[in-house]
């Protein structure tokens, strides 16, 4: 295990930046995850991590050292691709095993080895059988396996789970999230679904166009974004934001709530809303509508827990409210965070 930084790191692409200028620092045994949209340079980043790209500028450096422009083999990275990219033709014991006889490690010490990684991944019993004959979830079992047997300095994950169905996705990724934390091995891993960036990450880094919009913690880019694009980039629905001369607000839609739902000794913004439709999720209301005069008509969502009976219903009007501490604030030309907002500004105030 290492820790891993990349500095002004950039990658370009037929004019493009793909990656443009990117200062991470990961620490040892930290589980960093990159999460952004399609095309916004994750897996381009990742490459360059591991070797297998060369960057335009800037520095990698593993363990304090710097390898930029040393082969992947000096970069000592595992990486595990959305594909898993096994071997067709091997045996499951021979996908595990072929990085160890890549490096001519002695036969013995290579049953050992794969017999470790495979009971480490419960995989023991399909050691005789080829890929096409197994699950996706057992595939990706074996690459995991074949990765942590050459014990990297670090893994690199791109999207690792994406072909698992719903179900065996959530119990993949608490496996996962358990054996990083046994390993103690620095991991980087690549997703674009933000529900597994928040679960997995001990950190998470928010890309868009080859450069990282934010680096928290999963409660950090929720409950403090960056900028506009990380407050609606996280969550679902995301986050409320109000355009007004001066600033952008934003809340989110657990925290836009019916003004009863409140005390009446706490610190309120209030917000005339319009219902204009309202969709039962079961667990939560989703309700969906438009801020009244004097407010600007913004498009925006409410989202109330089950458990909050209060009668609402499309067409009407009612008083929402939302904590004067859950708003937040956006310079409307950057984006950037402007901190809390202790009030919406006075000239959108309703009267
Ligand atoms: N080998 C290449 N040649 C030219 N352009 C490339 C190459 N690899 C990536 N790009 C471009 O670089 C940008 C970033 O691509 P990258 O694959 O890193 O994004 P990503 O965030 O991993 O996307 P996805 O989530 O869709 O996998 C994209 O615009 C892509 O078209």
């Amino acid at each position: 295990m290492a820790t891993v930084e990349t500095r002004s790191l950039t990658k370009r692409f037929d004019g493009t930046n793909a990656v443009d200028g990117i200062d991470l620092a990961v620490h040892e045994a930290e589980f960093l995850v990159l999460l952004g949209p399609s095309g916004s340079g994750k897996t381009t980043l990742l490459r360059l991590i591991a070797g297998l790209e060369a960057p335009t500028s800037g520095d990698i450096l593993v363990g304090g050292r710097v390898v930029t422009g040393l082969p992947p083999r000096a970069h000592n990275m595992a990486m595990v691709f959305q594909s898993y990219a096994l071997y067709p033709h091997l045996s499951v014991a021979g996908n595990i095993a072929f990085p160890l006889e890549a490096q001519r490690m002695p036969r013995e010490a290579i049953a050992r080895k794969v017999s470790w990684a495979a009971a480490l991944f419960g995989i023991g019993h399909l050691l005789s059988r080829k890929p096409r004959q197994l699950s996706g979830g057992e595939r990706q079992r074996v690459a995991l396996a074949r990765a942590v047997v050459r014990e990297p300095v670090a893994f690199l994950l791109d999207e690792p789970l994406s072909n698992l169905d719903a179900k065996l996705r959530t119990s993949a990724r608490e496996e996962l999230q358990q054996l990083q934390r046994r390993l103690a091995t620095t991991t980087i891993y690549v997703t674009h679904d933000q529900i597994e960036a928040l679960a997995l990450g001990d950190r998470v880094a928010i890309l868009d166009h080859g450069r990282v919009h934010q680096l928290g913690t999963p409660q950090q880019v929720y409950e403090q974004p960056a900028d506009t694009f990380v407050a609606t980039f996280i969550g679902s629905p995301p986050m409320n934001l109000v355009d007004t001369d001066a600033l952008v607000t934003g809340f989110r839609p657990e925290h836009f709530l019916p003004r009863e739902v409140y005390g009446s000794d706490e610190a309120l913004e209030p917000f005339p809303f319009h219902i204009t439709r309202i969709e039962n999720l079961g667990s939560d209301r989703l309700v969906y509508g438009l801020l009244e005069p004097p407010l600007p008509p913004a498009k925006v969502i409410s989202r109330i827990p089950c458990t909050v009976t209060f009668p609402l219903e499309t067409g009407a009007r009612y008083p929402f409210a939302v904590r004067r501490a859950d708003l937040r604030r956006f310079d409307p030309r950057s984006g950037a965070s402007l901190g809390v907002a202790s009030s919406v500004a006075p000239s959108v105030r309703p009267a």
